[in-house]
């Protein structure tokens, strides 16, 4: 057998405290799969002391991270502490450059350094895997770098972010607040450290960014991201969209198309959607991820499983390091560096969608002609229309509606046409309806 491939791991949080229980439940199966033994020599963390219930005793300990990649006992750096700059950033840098293998679960980082770390690993023959990056356990980063490779994929598409998935499942099924539920997946450790990224849409938008370069052979561009969080749904809208025959989710969506000059542009954006009842993403619950990719040979491929959370998470940190055992580096993105093209992004006015519209008025007459005047200057067709009731002390009602298909630019112009209105007493929310 091989010598051992002896590892350093920082950051032992949820993933980390995860990865190293993995390594010693299944201690003999990784040997047999990975050909040789995956010994961690090195671990670092910010508090040395804290009860993680796993044994670190075995191990060195270092204060400072990044000596874990100056140290001469390690093959491999796996990284597990987050921020897409700062102490992770800089550990990747040191490892890679140093020529050790390098597997991380830090979305925000590859979304924004991942081209210039891939540089690094192919200048010095390492390995930068990130399969726990995007979907947790989901195997989607090989799956599309191995399994769809043979393919032009036209869509990529699905749920990337299990926090939001918890909340807006959870909702559906309790009509609780949206502030209690974000606690819950808090305290079941889905949520980034700084749970805005994960409401606000930008950890998906992170994953989204990792997939189009993967799928489509793009250059990473993690700020053509088009995205909108789930902050602005309502308990309303759920009861409406559970009415109208739709689930509302959290889709990150990315596709190509050529513009006027030949070249191919790229659209990438995570906003929330109504899903329909039938289609595959509506019945993906709490913090599950799933994964659609559309191959012109391979048809619809679709992943699915758990997208958070400490063992599928470690499952996926673990594949990779089972992967560079086995000596399968391969490039991150799937060709390198230098055959990824730039893409500029589309701008997607002309594309055509229904839209689900919903405005929080005051009830008073002549509010309902106003939206719908706007919708007919605008060239928007309404498919129907609902309005809630009558408010008893003639405050705020819900107006809702779901228009025909048509080109996103006209929803755009209603909503300009409304802007300033004083019978609007909040934003109106606009959901695209998934189409199939
Ligand atoms: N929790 C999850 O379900 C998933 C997390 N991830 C990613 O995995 C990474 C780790 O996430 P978690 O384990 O959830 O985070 P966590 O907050 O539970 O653990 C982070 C660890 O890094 C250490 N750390 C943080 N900042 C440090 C610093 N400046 N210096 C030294 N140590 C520091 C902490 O002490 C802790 O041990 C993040 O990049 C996250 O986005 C990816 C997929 C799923
Ligand atoms: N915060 C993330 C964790 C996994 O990537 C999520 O909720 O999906
Ligand atoms: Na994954």
């Amino acid at each position: 057998m091989d010598k051992p491939l002896r590892i350093a791991i920082a950051g032992l949080g949820t993933v980390g405290t995860g990865v190293i229980r993995l390594l010693e439940t299944n201690r003999d199966l990784l040997t047999a799969r990975a050909g040789r033994e995956i010994e961690v020599t090195a671990v670092s963390a910010r508090d040395r002391n804290r009860n993680r219930g796993v044994d670190l005793s075995r191990y060195a300990w270092e204060d400072d991270m990044t000596a874990l990649a100056a140290r001469e006992d390690v093959d491999l750096v796996v990284e597990l502490v987050g921020g897409s700059d700062g102490p992770a950033l800089a550990l990747a840098r040191a490892s890679l450059g140093a020529g050790k293998h390098f597997v991380t679960a830090n979305k925000a980082m590859i979304a924004h350094h991942g081209i210039a770390l891939a540089k690094t690993a192919e200048a010095h023959e390492a390995a930068l895997k990130f399969e726990a990056a995007v979907a947790g356990g989901i195997p989607v980063v090989k799956g599309l770098r191995e399994g769809t490779s043979a393919n032009a994929l036209e869509r990529i598409y699905g749920i990337l972010n299990g926090t939001c998935n918890y909340i807006l499942s959870k909702m559906e099924d309790t009509g609780a607040d949206f502030g209690e539920i974000l606690a819950e997946a808090q305290a079941k450790g889905f949520a980034e450290a700084d749970p805005t990224f994960d409401i606000q849409g930008i950890d998906a938008a992170h994953k989204l960014a990792i997939l189009a370069a993967i799928g489509f052979g793009a250059r990473i561009d993690f700020d053509a991201v088009r995205t909108t969080g789930i902050t602005q749904v309502k308990a309303a809208d759920i009861a409406q969209a559970d009415a109208l025959g739709f689930v509302i989710r959290l889709i990150a969506m990315a596709d190509t198309e050529t513009g006027e000059d030949g070249r191919t542009r790229l659209l990438q954006r995570v906003r929330p959607c109504l899903v329909p009842k039938d289609h595959p993403l509506a019945s993906v619950d709490g913090p599950t991820n799933a994964v659609v990719a559309e191959g012109n040979f391979s048809g619809r491929l679709l992943f699915q499983g758990a997208g958070a959370g400490d063992g599928p998470t470690a499952s996926a940190v673990v594949a990779d390091i089972i992967d560079i055992a086995r000596e399968e580096i391969g490039a991150p993105f799937s060709i390198p560096v230098a055959g990824l093209e730039p893409m500029p992004p589309v701008e997607p006015g002309h594309r055509m969608e229904r839209t689900y519209l919903r405005f929080t008025v005051t009830d008073r007459p002549g509010v309902l002609a106003e939206i719908t005047a706007a919708m007919r200057d605008a060239g928007v067709s309404i498919e129907s229309l609902i309005q809630k009731g009558r408010a008893d002390d003639g405050g705020e009602v819900l107006v809702a509606m779901v228009t025909h298909e048509g080109p996103e630019r006209c929803i755009k112009e209603a909503l300009d046409l409304l802007d300033g209105s004083e019978s609007l007493t909040d934003a109106p929310l606009v959901l695209p309806i998934l189409r199939d």
